[in-house]
């Protein structure tokens, strides 16, 4: 239960939220004139809409086709604006330079498609035109471009003055949401059906019992998840809402996981639409959302198509995969040796899939070489344990496992995982160290998730009510409910494991055992899964464990499992991803797996861990607000989270390249020009800085809540 002050603090910002909001929605539509769009030449929200894309990811394979249509030979000619612009429409125009492009609006032929995150097929598409739109030629705009405009125009005119290099990611978010369900001024929404069918996929949604959001388009419920589920990621705040509902909006990325950023990367991918469409097979919807049929895709008068794939505010994107063997290209997934990194769909159910070049086999022979030569206690490899104090000995996990937080190539490792998953910034906060497994002959790791669960219930990490929006009276109870759940809870809003990367480093041949086994998957090629009585006989038949496993054992049972699911045979450079968590943030219990025991040599491996939100320890992390109050009732002072900051203030010259470690493990670096490393961190705890691995200076965790250390 929640602590009285807490309620009291809680009633009053709800109070003051929901009069707010209120009134925002009451005011909204009045605030701008009607026919603005028309007649302003306003440019404060246009430049939000325009700027800071001037490194718009591209497909290195359109880049040239593109860029040699769009850019005219001879002497730049003086561009006229051409009649039927206004000069809103005029400045958009040229700032998407389509004037030197023949005047041709790139939405112009494109139709919109929306599916929901880790979704394969559209949940709508764009509808027909309305009559006036003659984008086609030059005159006027598309229907689309007048529609992200009149979405605008309609955004609180302080976003309008955001610096926009940084911001606009944000404001076209909330652009983008509005013009697909019609949130604009004037222009009818860009979906056929406003985005009617492309509603939450989740029951008791916390937006249905706001009386005054009861219309609003299922597209912005499933965008928002509502308070209770809307995972607080360190952006929180930068997030622009959609204008009139102040609801979040969705954050778009292609089927590729490239998050689009502005207008101009969504105007760059409408081209490219044209391209990469030709001659490939869609499902196109007819009016009712269903897929037309072939004859209907392959006329020649077919329009392209944007697939535009729609993550609720503070998700993370998740591939959609549609079949077993499907291809995703990453041509933005920089690699060593320029090899193209692609995925194949190993299975659909779980989510598994290859990653094609991820690494290369001196990476491979560099992160085995590394745990080898570890000496430090916490890093080095050893016998595998489980429990947050690393005592306990687990008796069905017997590899070996260390870590390798720092070195160059787990570092661009990390990187290139994230880039992988679609994050369009790196955040050290989502990732663990790389984890080295080392499973000797016999040894294996028996089937898990690898979300953790907080069985007890005792994590103090999870939401804080100084983190949350606006929470109407009557959801007090419910919120009440809420935080009381555990902190790595992600159907609400605890982090936890959200995907994994799997390295391989050793070959194994068929036979020799070390596979990765899915146990809840289904075998390639026939599919078909043998009863486990059926595998066991053929097994001992084949007399391969003999001698080496126990009959009856777990690891025999293992490996009964290993040849009758899913299972990926290691070998060097291979890597395989999946995903822990459903898209709406539910742990994905298909996602069961485990390394099969060993028969023939040995194998390593190493995995990375990627979070959906910020994990425990680092600065935004959730956490259990009801947990929290228990332990200071209780007087457990010395577990309460300590706000601590490291900075090197460059005196010192011998301090030019530190780094700081927490106890033995590697956290950041603290060198001349390195930002300040904040904290969560608690009493008692120990932070040395290090130089050349010697510990030059150790700082103590003292009782102040907040607290900074300099060197
Ligand atoms: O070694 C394997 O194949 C799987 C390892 C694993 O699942 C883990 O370390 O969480
Ligand atoms: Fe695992």
């Amino acid at each position: 239960m929640m602590s009285s002050l807490c309620v009291g603090a809680i009633i009053k910002t709800t109070l003051a939220c929901v009069v707010a909001y209120l009134l925002g929605v009451a005011l909204s539509p009045h605030v701008i004139p009607v026919d603005y769009f028309r007649q302003s030449g306003g440019s404060s929200t246009l430049a939000v809409l325009v700027g800071g894309n001037d490194t718009v990811p591209r497909r290195p394979d359109v880049e040239s086709a593109s860029s040699s249509s769009s850019v005219p030979e001879g002497p730049p000619s003086p561009v006229i604006p051409p009649r039927g612009r206004n000069p809103l429409e005029q400045s958009y125009a040229s700032l998407l330079d389509l004037d030197s492009n023949g005047g041709v609006d790139p939405f112009a032929d494109v139709d919109i498609f929306v599916h929901r995150n880790g979704e394969a097929y559209p949940c709508s598409r764009q509808g027909s035109p309305p009559p006036d739109d003659d984008g086609e030629g030059g005159a006027a705009l598309s229907w689309t471009s007048r529609a992200l405009l009149d979405s605008a125009i309609v955004l609180p005119s302080t976003v309008g003055d955001i610096t926009l290099k940084s911001q606009d990611k944000y404001a076209f978010d909330a652009i983008l949401t509005s013009a697909l369900m019609g949130g604009g001024m004037s222009i009818p929404p860009l979906l056929h059906d406003g985005g009617e069918a492309c509603g939450p996929t989740w029951k008791n949604h916390i937006l249905d019992s706001i009386p005054a959001l009861a219309s609003i388009s299922s597209l912005l419920k499933y965008c928002d998840m509502g308070i209770d589920r809307t995972t607080v990621q360190l952006d929180h705040d930068r997030i622009v809402n959609v204008p009139k509902t102040g609801t979040k909006p969705c954050h778009f990325h292609t089927r590729e996981g490239l998050r689009i950023t502005g207008l101009r990367h969504l105007a760059q991918l409408a081209k490219d639409a044209g391209v990469v469409a030709a001659g490939k097979e869609e499902c196109a919807l007819g009016v009712d959302g269903t897929c037309e049929d072939d004859d209907a895709n392959t006329s020649t008068t077919r329009r392209k198509e944007l697939h535009l794939y729609a993550v609720q505010a503070g998700r993370q994107f998740i591939f959609a995969p549609k079949y077993v063997g499907e291809i995703f290209d990453l041509p933005h997934v920089p690699v060593p040796l320029d090899l193209p990194v692609r995925l194949e769909v190993i299975s659909l159910v779980p989510r598994v899939f290859d990653v094609y070049n991820f690494f290369n086999r001196e990476e491979s022979a560099a992160i085995v070489d590394k745990a080898l030569k570890e000496t430090s206690e916490s890093h080095k490899m050893k016998r595998s344990s489980t429990g947050a104090n690393g005592y306990n000995i687990n008796s069905q996990r017997t590899s070996e496992n260390g870590f390798d937080t720092h070195s160059d190539v787990a570092q661009a490792v990390k990187r290139r995982c994230m880039t992988v998953l679609g994050f369009d910034e790196y955040e050290e906060s989502l990732t663990d160290g790389l984890q080295i497994l080392r499973y000797n002959k016999t040894t294996a790791y028996v089937p898990h998730l690898d979300w953790i669960d907080d069985y007890g219930k005792q994590n103090e990490h999870d939401c804080e009510y100084a983190s949350c929006d606006c929470i109407p009276l009557l959801l007090m109870m419910l919120i009440s409910v809420i935080v009381t759940t555990t902190t790595v809870d992600t159907e609400h809003l605890g982090t936890n494991r959200f995907a994994t990367i799997l390295l391989y480093m050793t070959d194994m041949k068929e036979g020799d055992g070390g596979e990765t086994v899915f146990t809840e998957g289904y075998p390639p090629g026939d599919g078909i899964r043998l009863e486990f009585e059926e595998a066991q006989v053929a097994l001992r038949k084949s007399g391969d464990t003999a001698g080496i496993l126990e009959e009856n054992s777990w690891e025999e049972n293992m490996v009964v499992r290993c040849r009758s699911r899913l299972s990926i045979r290691p070998h060097s450079s291979r890597a395989v991803l999946f995903y822990s968590q459903n898209p709406d943030g539910t742990p994905d219990q298909k996602s069961m797996h485990g390394g099969c025991p060993v028969i023939r040599g040995e194998k390593w491996a190493a995995n990375l861990w990627v979070w959906n939100g910020p994990r425990n320890g680092y600065p935004g992390s959730p956490t259990n607000q009801d947990v929290v109050e228990r332990n200071r009732a209780a007087g457990k002072q010395n577990t309460q989270q300590k706000q601590t900051s490291f900075l090197n203030t460059q005196t010192d010259e011998t301090m030019r390249n530190a780094q700081l470690y927490f106890q033995d493990t590697f956290w950041g670096k603290m060198g001349f020009g390195d930002p300040a490393i904040n904290v969560n961190t608690y009493k008692g705890h120990q932070w040395h800085v290090k130089v050349n691995e010697m510990t030059v200076k150790t700082f103590i965790i003292d009782d102040s809540p907040n607290q900074s250390y300099t060197i």
